[in-house]
């Protein structure tokens, strides 16, 4: 900010707003526009975007639900045709309450609000195209005051869309605490913010679009993968390698109560991507009939364990940790555990299992997966991967970025889902990807793999294992990483 000329910033902001709002709508002429405007930037933001769609034909109103609202944003809106309405004594507010001079306080402002611009609202809000909510941004405080409440509760039904982040959500957590703004797209300036990210927030935000405004920013403290990203963390077999020497992955899953688990687990981990697949377990038949590549018991470099072990979980914890590789600890041998396990390890509970793990309730796990997700990854000295419609992926390492992951389908929440994922994490593991990688790199591919055998309609467990080769195949060219 200190390089530039002041408010260059906020231009950029404004201008990559507006253009969104205008793809949003499908066009500006003619469009009836309210802006919600709080105290901050944010407003001004919505004040500036509100100016550029009302020179291209939009009907604006900015109803300021402040008597700070930014002056220069107000100067523009007006000069470019648009309306501002005060909302002390606007039909949509309530009339203050708890304080005997704060409407007067509030009427004393007349230099941004005119007398006749401050009676009502002139709109009628069952015409209102879209609501850009410029409340509050990433200077604000967790939930919404009286005001802006009232004032979304007379545009209920009308599409939102979010300056920034969605109003009251908690900014750099994803936290919710109090009310907040659900929005149908957020524009988000310079870099996505946690909330953009992370659940329960990022479900509030709808679709969210990046705007760059050449900011220089800071190492992150959340990442998402992206396609090429994960194309650069694919095990490539170098011209000389053979079977052995890209990995062999062994899984000690399934049950006679669970056969399937065992052979969902070996279906994710029998994809190609490491060189070998070893079973042990009660379903041995059924693997050997239904994935004849599959061998028995053996050395392997990573083991998957749990996946519905039932009573076995505890022994094939046991047998895994003694062989001193990688492990992948899903579902039932996550149970056993008290502290560090001596070996690297990736842990792949959902809220529930997490819950029991660490005796946290699972509704206080599902409001704050980052905090838990860090916490139990610290606690147990392994990458903990938290399932969610978010996935949280947290390592030990402090300084290691938590990656969140942004692909999947609600259709796969489904039965076996987990069991595959298991699976394809300890192949990649296997391959020699980082705990943190194969961890982060298995999600990405698992959702991806869903979005494609899904196609829109129900996917099973099966069908998201059977897509993950084509969506390694569709992954973008990447040159090697050098060595
Ligand atoms: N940084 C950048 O590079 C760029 C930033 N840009 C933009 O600036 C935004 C940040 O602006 P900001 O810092 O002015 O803070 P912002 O969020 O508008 O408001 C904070 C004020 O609101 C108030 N308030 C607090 N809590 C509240 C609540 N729950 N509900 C209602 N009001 C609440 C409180 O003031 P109070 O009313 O209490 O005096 C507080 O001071 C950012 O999100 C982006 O849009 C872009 O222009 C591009 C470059
Ligand atoms: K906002």
């Amino acid at each position: 900010m200190a390089s530039l000329p002041e408010g260059a910033l906020m231009q950029r902001a404004a201008a990559g707003l507006a253009y969104a709002v205008i793809d949003h709508l499908g066009g500006a002429y003619g469009k009836r526009v309210v802006l919600l405007v709080g105290s901050g930037d944010n407003g001004g933001d919505a004040l500036y975007a509100g100016a550029l769609l009302a020179r291209r034909g939009a009907w604006v109103e900015a109803w300021l639900l402040s008597d700070r609202a930014h002056a220069g944003g107000v100067a523009a809106l007006r000069a470019a045709g648009g309306h501002c309405v005060g909302l002390d004594t606007g039909s949509f507010v309530p009339h203050e309450t708890g304080s005997t001079d704060g409407g007067a306080a509030r009427r004393a402002d007349a230099t941004l609000v005119e007398p006749g611009e401050r009676q009502r609202a002139r709109v009628e809000t069952n015409t209102v195209d879209v609501v850009i909510d410029g409340i509050v941004g990433i200077g604000g405080k967790p939930g919404l005051r009286p005001e802006a409440e009232a004032a979304l509760e007379g545009l209920a039904g009308v599409p939102v869309v979010a300056v920034d982040t969605p109003s009251g959500v908690c900014v750099d957590t994803g936290e919710i605490d109090g009310a907040h703004v659900s929005a149908d797209l957020t524009v988000s300036f310079g870099t996505y913010k946690p909330c953009h990210l992370l659940d329960p927030a990022a479900s509030a935000c709808g679709t969210v679009r990046l705007v760059d405004i050449g900011l220089e920013l800071p190492a992150p403290i959340i990442e998402s993968l992206e396609a090429v990203d994960v194309a650069a963390l694919m095990p490539r077999p170098a011209p000389d390698v053979h079977k052995y020497s890209r990995g062999v992955v062994g899984l000690r899953v399934g049950s006679a109560t669970y056969p399937g688990a065992a052979l969902l687990a070996v279906s994710g981990a029998n994809t190609g991507l490491a060189g070998m697949v070893r079973y042990v377990g009660t379903a041995s038949e059924w693997v050997k009939r239904l994935h004849p590549e599959v061998v028995g018991d053996g050395q392997a470099q990573a083991w998957v364990v749990g996946s519905g072990s039932a009573d076995g979980a505890n022994s094939a914890l046991a047998f895994a940790r003694a062989s001193g590789v990688p492990l992948v600890i899903d579902a039932d041998s996550l149970r056993p555990l008290t502290g560090p396990l001596g070996v690297p390890a990736i842990l792949t509970p959902h809220a529930g299992e997490l819950a029991a793990l660490i005796r946290e309730d699972r509704g206080d796990i599902e409001a704050r997966p980052l905090h838990y997700a860090r916490l139990a990854a610290k606690r147990f000295d392994a990458v903990v991967l938290l399932k969610g419609r978010r996935t949280t992926i947290a390592s030990p390492d402090p300084d290691t970025p938590v990656r969140v992951n942004t692909t999947g389908t609600s259709w796969l929440a489904t039965a076996g889902s987990g069991d595959v994922l298991g699976g394809l994490i300890g192949s990649l593991l296997a391959a020699g990807l980082a705990p943190i990688d194969a961890a982060s790199a298995g999600a990405w591919l698992h959702g991806a793999a869903a979005t494609l055998a899904s196609a829109g309609g129900p996917v099973t467990a099966s069908g998201v294992a059977a897509a993950i080769p084509a969506v390694i195949r569709s992954l973008p060219a990447v040159s090697p990483p050098s060595r």
